[in-house]
């Protein structure tokens, strides 16, 4: 990703017309979206300023722009879609006459991306919204043919987008050529008003992401012109001629870019919750464990500890394999750029798998966090009851997670069968070829043994997948539905084989730095890894027990050790935290402020409510005190 001049959060978090008087949770539905689109506004002005004094497109966020805006928003800025697919299917998918055209008032648009329909958000196929080439006019018709065709969820596009990219499929002569992408103006520039032929609207509250201004959208013969289809893979020509793409799959590569995103943003959810969490329990004194001395820090409670170390070092295996994952991204781009396709299936199948399980982890670690904060995790001033519902709408969006693991299955079968031809395979999937030759090793209680185990279950259930399958179709089934049948089967085989990449990415990531840290710094950053690895070894014992030479002594010996790790990390706990350099004011939570007044700032809070500014709220008079009076004995 590229690196611009980015503003400075003091900067951005001094402006006084970005704080909140009232916190969000006592606004209306209504008036948090006008909150966030004044807030939201002021940042977008701030970013549209920054570009103009760089030499690049005029169009793209600072890099640390997400990290700026989820702490001013304290929810989902309204704008996102625009940066995070709106402009990169522009620059991704049309070409560079159409980028000049359709961006060329840089920051004077707002735009979505409108895929997802009433009826369909994982078939894409299936997707009902249709673009008909008018050849006498020169222009697509788009048209909402039923009421499940309707773009539904489209993040921006209830009121605050004009422009947005959508997904439709195209129709020349009759002839259906698939889902294609077309560049859609929705409101008028200056009166905002929903153009002819529109119907627009917000799709209701939702657990979180209520600030997202979700939304829906309806065609009815609603005109473009051609050269509104995004053109760069496939093209429709004057005369209706159809060009189709090298590859029909380069059309979803903004969700690819997405995907890949993803696990930064995720360690950044994760660092946040931990650092709340941490922090909080270096506070709060419980109970005792010697009965003798007085209350202890409940950060010094083992299964506290084991509670909350796994999410610091789950961060910075997200962090890093998400840089890893960024790199074979922008390689894969490249070669696409050069006309070479060969491993955009490894990408797809990779951002599939990571996506997924960064997302899963982030729920459910977040969750974790809340419960290890007692009570007070689950007021919303704690800021985990928000930051869970924002992380786990990541869990769906960008590709349902079932569904993209069962993508990176196809790949692993794939890879599985070529295996079995002697085909060399990529890098992240050559072990299988190791395994099907039988070429593994002896297991050893090591971070490098751990990760060699946890690929031998990967092929190990990657066979017993292929072996099912077949077992299926000699039974009389078709491949879809021996596939069909085998699916818990095939999940399992993707949960693995991506459990198995963040391991080893992160170990042999960090192995490769450590010895251009500091003594101290690689020491610390070896044991998260190490934890990290040990954590998940112990999780998955049962697996390795199936598919390894491991042994309940070796089992036996990384309790001890993973244990021994929790100890060594507990002095260091609220330095590692306190690295990850969360100012208050994105943190915002009464539990994890740096200066550690937990109870005042709780208090502060509770008083912001406005039941608060009276001592007798008028329901009593109106409603209570008949009862009352009326049952007195
Ligand atoms: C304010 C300042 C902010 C600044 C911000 C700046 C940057 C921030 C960036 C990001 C922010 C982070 C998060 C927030 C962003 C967004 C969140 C909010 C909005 C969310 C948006 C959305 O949800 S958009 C809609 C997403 N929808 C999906 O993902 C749909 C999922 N479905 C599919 O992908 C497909 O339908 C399918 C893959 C599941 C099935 O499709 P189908 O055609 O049936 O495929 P097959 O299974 O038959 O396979 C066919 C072959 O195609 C290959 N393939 C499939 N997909 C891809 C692909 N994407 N790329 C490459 N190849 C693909 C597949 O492998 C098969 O190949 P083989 O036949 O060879 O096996
Ligand atoms: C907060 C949020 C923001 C969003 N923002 C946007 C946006 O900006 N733009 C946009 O276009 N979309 C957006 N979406 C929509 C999102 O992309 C879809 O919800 C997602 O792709 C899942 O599709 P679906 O909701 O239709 O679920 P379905 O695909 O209907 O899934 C329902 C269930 O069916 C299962 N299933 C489906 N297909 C299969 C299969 N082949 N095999 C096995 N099981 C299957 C799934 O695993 C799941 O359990 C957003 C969604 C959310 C929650």
């Amino acid at each position: 990703m590229k690196c611009y001049p980015v503003p400075r959060e003091n900067l951005v978090l001094s402006i006084d017309n970005l704080k909140d008087d009232i916190p969000e949770e006592y606004l209306s539905h209504k008036e948090c979206y006008e909150n966030v689109i004044r807030k939201g506004s002021v940042l977008y002005d701030i970013f549209s300023e920054l570009s103009k004094d760089r030499k690049h497109k005029a169009h793209q966020a600072p890099s640390n722009a997400y990290r700026i805006s989820d702490g001013i928003m304290q929810n989902v800025n309204p704008f996102l879609l625009h940066f995070a697919l709106f402009v990169p299917a522009i620059t991704n998918q049309a070409t560079p006459e159409q980028q000049a055209e359709f961006l060329k008032h840089g920051f004077g648009i707002i735009g979505t991306y409108a895929q997802t329909e009433l009826g369909h958000g994982t078939f894409l196929r299936g997707l009902e919204t249709t673009a008909t080439l008018d050849l006498e006019t020169d222009e697509f018709v788009l048209n909402s043919p039923t009421l499940t065709s309707y773009k539904w969820w489209p993040g921006g596009l209830g009121h605050t987008a004009n422009h947005c990219v959508v997904m439709a499929q195209l129709y020349v002569k009759g002839k259906c050529h698939g889902p294609h992408l077309f560049f859609v103006q929705i409101r008028d520039i200056e009166t905002h008003e929903p153009l002819p032929g529109l119907k627009l609207g917000e799709i209701g509250a939702k657990m979180g992401f209520n600030t997202a201004d979700n939304g829906f959208l309806g065609f009815h013969n609603f005109r473009i012109p051609r050269n509104n289809m995004l053109m760069k893979n496939s093209q429709v020509l004057k005369d209706g001629t159809y060009v189709e793409s090298k590859n029909e799959k380069l059309t979803y590569g903004s969700m690819v870019f997405v995907r890949v995103y993803l696990l930064s943003d995720m360690a950044y959810m994760l660092a946040r919750a931990a650092t709340i969490s941490v922090r909080y329990s270096a506070v709060r004194h419980q109970s005792h464990i010697k009965p003798d001395e007085p209350e202890v820090q409940i950060l010094d409670f083992v299964i506290q500890q084991h509670k909350l170390f796994i999410s610091i070092a789950t961060s910075h295996a997200f962090k890093i394999c998400g840089l890893w994952l960024w790199q074979t991204y922008s390689k894969v781009m490249e070669d696409i750029g050069k006309g070479s396709m060969d491993r955009l299936p490894e990408l797809h199948a990779l951002s599939c798998c990571l996506k997924t399980t960064s997302t899963r982890d982030a729920g459910w670690l977040i969750e974790q966090c809340r419960l290890a904060c007692g009570g007070h995790g689950y007021l919303m001033s704690s800021n985990l009851p928000s930051l869970y519902t924002t992380a786990t709408a990541a869990i769906t969006y960008e590709g349902e997670s079932t569904v993209l693991l069962l993508q990176t299955a196809r790949y692993l079968i794939k890879s599985w069968k070529r295996a079995m031809e002697g085909e060399s395979l990529p890098a992240t999937v050559s072990f299988l070829s190791e395994y099907f030759n039988k070429r593994y090793n002896k297991w050893e209680n090591t971070p490098k043994g751990i990760v060699d185990g946890l690929k031998l279950v990967v092929a190990g259930v990657t066979k017993m997948c292929a072996e099912s399958i077949q077992k299926h179709v000699s039974r009389g089934q078709q491949y879809e539905e021996a596939w069909n049948s085998s699916s818990v089967q095939l999940i399992k085989a993707s949960e693995a084989y991506s459990r198995a990449l963040l391991c080893e990415v992160f170990w042999f990531e960090v192995d490769k730095v450590s010895s251009t840290l500091s003594n101290n710094l690689a020491v610390v950053l070896k044991q998260l890894a190490e934890l990290y690895i040990t954590y998940w070894a112990l999780e998955k014992r049962g697996d390795l027990l199936v598919y390894t030479t491991i042994s309940k002594d070796d089992l036996d010996k990384l309790q001890e050790r993973y244990e021994e790790l929790l100890a060594l990390i507990r002095p260091n706990a609220v330095g590692l935290v306190d690295s990850f350099d969360i100012r208050d004011e994105i943190l915002c939570s009464t539990l994890g402020a740096y200066d550690g007044r937990v109870y005042e700032r709780m208090m502060e809070h509770a008083l912001k409510s406005p039941l608060n500014a009276e001592t007798v709220n008028q329901s009593f008079h109106k409603y209570m005190k008949p009862v009352i009076l009326k049952h007195k004995i």
